[in-house]
């Protein structure tokens, strides 16, 4: 049979990565696929670059519309980025009736609703295992592997550059700017940093997973998102010293009220294998009802970890496109419908109605019976303490300070209970800065 042919659009890390692999595992991947697959066609706006990656034998274009117009090709690979013409370009892929492989969640994540039902209106297929922890099949493990569960919860770390940045800071001492500056050069960060900082890129992740799991439309508008940018090194010493890491979690998680969609730095206990979690390295722990807790650890980002993904989608559609309608695997297939149907009785639950526990750092004046009134307003809100430390203040401000910090951990409160006691806490006299909160997970 004629190899299946593929036109890839964007030829940078990814992109080359996918190429590369492709051409170097040929042989293997032909008798796993069942068929021959081919990029016959590539398109990028630097044509010379694209040309020295693929070499003879390949056509390269400047303009992806040309690809989009081949009637050669089955399959587009879109692997440029971003929510502007990789949007047009995915739609005019599905409206000319290719299958569509994509590493891009942003994408995905605001405008997967209109794609998927475009895709779903076609026929055809848009697979993403690539956007969701690279080359982790976690999408595949939601979709085929865990189907008989009512998945519980998600938490990963499911942002390599930030993770990078966390564990050098930590390991090395480096300041923020150098190792952003590193995993930039490791081809980690996305195009725009602010991203994956922000947490924007793990919310993209972490708001397809949701969709999965749940069965709920893509939702990023309602997500919750922070980032790392505000985390102070304290934090990180004061939370090693209590036995936790921070990490920056993405978490989605079926509660009482709806369905909780949320990334931030978190506390995680240090035995916990989602803390021992270093470098650019993502790992997912999803917790079904009948499996229990299972986790999905390897690289999340980087040309080639990221290009596994993008040809684990290509061998999928390969065999669905090509088995003859009685012989289908429709369980291989992506099934917009299960994101389509709008579950209206799942809604995403406001922050303040999140229920988990806090550390709080207070930095107060170093007087007799500060910890007594910050404890009784705690309690008199009905939140019960699991661990204090209070640190010397000469250790804190040096010799002869009169400030002090005191490290508060709480255990599970309401959020909204939470930000109304913390407003009373901030308003007392010896609390002298704005008091520090950052959520903890149990993960159990
Ligand atoms: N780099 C990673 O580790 C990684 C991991 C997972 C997902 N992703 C996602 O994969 C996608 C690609 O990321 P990347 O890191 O390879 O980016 P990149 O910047 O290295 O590559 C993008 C390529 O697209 C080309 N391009 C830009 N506009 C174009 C246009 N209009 N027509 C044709 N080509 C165009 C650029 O010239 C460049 O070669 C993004 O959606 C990213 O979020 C990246
Ligand atoms: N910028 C992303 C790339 C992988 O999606 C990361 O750092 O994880
Ligand atoms: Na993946």
């Amino acid at each position: 049979m004629k190899p299946l042919q593929v036109g890839l659009l964007g030829i940078g890390t990814v992109g080359s990565g996918t190429f590369k692999v492709l051409q170097r595992n040929q042989e293997e991947i032909r008798h796993r696929a069942g068929r021959g697959i081919e990029i016959t066609m590539v398109a990028d706006l630097d044509v010379a670059r694209a040309k020295a990656v693929v070499g003879e034998g390949v056509k390269v274009v400047g303009d992806a519309r040309e690809v989009i117009a081949n009637p050669q090709i089955d399959i587009v690979i879109e692997l440029i980025g971003g929510y502007g013409v990789a949007k047009t370009l995915v739609l005019e892929a599905i409206a000319a009736g290719k299958h569509v492989v994509t590493a891009n969640k942003a994408l995905l994540a605001v405008h997967g609703t209109e794609i998927f039902a475009a895709a779903h209106a076609k026929g055809v297929m848009v697979a993403f295992e690539a956007a969701v922890a690279g080359g982790i099949p976690i999408i595949k493990a939601l979709r085929e592997g865990l189907t008989a569960n009512s998945i519980q919860w998600i938490a990963g770390i499911i942002n390599g550059t930030t993770n990078f940045i966390l564990s050098e800071m930590r390991d090395k001492g480096l300041d923020f700017d150098t190792v952003l500056k590193e995993a930039q050069r490791l081809g980690y960060a996305e195009a725009d940093p602010t991203f994956d900082i922000e947490g924007v890129d793990a919310a993209h992740k972490a708001t397809l997973m949701s969709a999965i799991a749940f069965g709920i439309p893509v939702q990023f508008d309602k997500a919750h998102v922070e980032g790392i940018t505000k985390l102070a090194a304290q934090d990180i010493k004061y939370a090693e010293q209590l036995g936790y890491r921070i990490k920056l979690l993405g978490i989605t998680k079926r509660s009482a009220k709806g369905i909780e969609l949320r990334v931030h730095p978190a506390l995680v206990p240090s035995k916990r294998l989602l803390a021992n979690v270093e470098g650019a390295m993502n790992a997912v722990v999803v917790n079904g009802d009948a499996v229990g807790t299972t986790l999905y650890y390897g690289k999340g980002a980087g040309s080639e970890p990221t290009a596994s993904a993008v040809i684990a989608d290509l061998v999928d559609i390969t065999r669905l496109h090509t088995a003859d309608t009685e012989h289908r695997v429709p369980h291989l297939a992506f099934h917009p419908e299960a994101i389509l149907a709008n579950k209206g009785d799942l809604p995403i639950v406001p922050m303040s109605e999140v229920v988990t526990s806090y550390y709080l750092r207070l930095r107060v004046a170093d007087e007799a019976g500060v910890l007594a009134r910050v404890t009784s307003l705690l309690a008199e809100a009905g939140i019960s303490i699991d661990a204090v430390l209070q640190r010397e203040a000469d250790e804190v401000g040096g010799e002869g300070s009169t400030q002090t910090d005191l490290i508060i951990l709480t255990h599970d409160t309401r959020e909204g209970t939470l930000d109304e006691v913390l407003a009373r806490v901030q308003g007392l006299p010896s609390v002298l800065a704005p008091i520090v909160r950052i959520r903890k997970e149990e993960l159990s």
